[in-house]
């Protein structure tokens, strides 16, 4: 791949991710002092979805149009505006509308464009309802995750913003925006805690202060990079700096760390962890939200990524593209349960998917799951 391609996307999608993380943060910060959840709604899956994951597709929809307009943009997102369009949903909207200018007046701090003037709440449902594209395996098109984990984020717990990028069937670049990942790794398992990180007395305001990160990487390139989140006024500068990453050296299972959702409708815990007996893992799993647990292992912070979702649950890409690429270049694995690669080609579900994902740190924990997997499927009742 020459070394210049995608250049432009990568950067602006790295920057409209942190624009959108910051929006979040204020969100998330109104959300758990509210206590009349109005701005949390429930979808037809009863999974929630918020302001801010409206608010984010729209921005993203809008910075992405503006820099590509000419271009046509095709975008496979998670939301649509079926919810925000009822007729109970006036407050809603407006707060939706609300969220978005203000975060847009906040773009030229990451060196984008703002509106001249504020957006009108038509333009605004047009941006969402744009997002509608299926993907599929020729051209290209951007894959958004808004707000994964919502049900971390409604708690002030993990979340992320994953925004990849797809060119004929397969993920080109990965930027996935982590605003709770914490400066030490060990709170990531604590549920609920991450605001103790802002109020324990033990951690000095910087550290508080260094909490969330935005990770992320180019197909092929070998690397992939995170940069801190950008914090109020203080130290606002662009561009931001960036340090590697890499996946964890640890190749002993007595060593290495599971990570998995904390959802058990999610994620079947009981087959998980007999894996983990069968292969010698010691420790107890990290149950996080969202792609944060991708992150973790990107970051080097864990081992093993493991979801094995009850069967009839298809896999949708938003919630994996951005993630598998970075994980990817920082030198980790990811496949299906049967050890092939995640196929992204086929539209807005991992079509074909056999049983599970799984990512790792490297080739040879790997192998050593895909064995555990084919000794235990049998006796389980998946
Ligand atoms: N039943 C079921 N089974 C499997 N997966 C499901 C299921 N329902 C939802 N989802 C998708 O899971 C996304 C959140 O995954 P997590 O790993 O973060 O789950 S958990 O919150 O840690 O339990 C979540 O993403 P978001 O909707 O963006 O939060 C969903 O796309
Ligand atoms: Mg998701
Ligand atoms: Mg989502
Ligand atoms: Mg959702």
């Amino acid at each position: 791949m020459e070394e210049d391609k995608y250049t432009t996307e990568l950067d602006v999608a790295v920057r409209v991710v942190h624009l959108a993380c910051s929006l979040c943060q204020r969100v998330q910060e109104k959300l758990l002092v509210s206590t009349n959840g109005a701005h949390v709604k429930s979808k037809d899956d009863d999974s929630p979805v918020t302001v801010a994951d409206w608010s984010v597709q729209a921005t993203v929809s809008l910075v992405l149009s503006e820099t590509f307009k000419g271009e046509n943009v095709s975008i496979v997102a998670e939301e649509d505006v079926q919810t925000l369009s009822k007729a109970d949903s006036e407050g809603l909207l407006a707060a939706v509308v609300n969220t978005v200018n203000e975060c847009l007046a906040e773009a030229p701090k990451y060196g984008l464009q703002s509106p001249n003037r504020p957006l009108a709440t038509s333009q605004i449902l047009e941006a969402i309802s744009r997002c509608n594209s299926s993907g599929g395996p020729s051209g290209r098109h951007w894959v958004l995750d808004p707000v994964d984990g919502t049900l971390g984020f409604v708690r002030g717990d993990q979340y992320a913003v994953a925004l990849a990028l797809i060119e004929d069937g397969k993920v080109v670049i990965g930027v996935l925006g982590c605003p709770n990942y914490p400066l030490k790794k060990e709170l990531l398992s604590y549920p609920h805690k991450h605001n103790q990180v802002t109020s324990n007395p033990s951690l000095s305001n910087a550290e508080a202060w260094d909490k969330g990160c935005v990770l992320y990487a180019r197909r092929g390139s070998g690397e992939a990079w995170m940069q801190p989140l950008v914090h109020g006024e203080v130290n606002l500068q662009w561009p931001n700096s960036a340090s590697q990453i890499q996946v964890s050296p640890i190749v002993d299972p007595a060593l290495a760390t599971v990570c998995e959702p904390v959802e058990r409708a999610n994620s079947n815990h009981s087959f998980t962890a007999g894996l983990a007996h069968t292969m010698g893992l010691r420790n107890q799993p990290m149950r996080v939200h969202s792609m944060v647990k991708y992150a973790a292992i990107a970051r080097g912070d864990a081992e093993i990524f493991m979801k094995f979702a009850r069967c009839g649950y298809k896999e949708k890409i938003w919630d994996h593209a951005a993630a598998v690429v970075i994980v990817e270049e920082a030198g980790g694995v990811v496949t299906d349960a049967g050890g092939r690669p995640l196929d992204f080609s086929r539209g807005v579900y991992l079509e074909g998917l056999d049983r599970g994902i799984i990512a790792c740190s490297g080739a040879i924990l790997h192998e050593k799951i895909i064995e555990a997997v084919y000794a235990s499927w049998d006796s389980s009742n998946l």
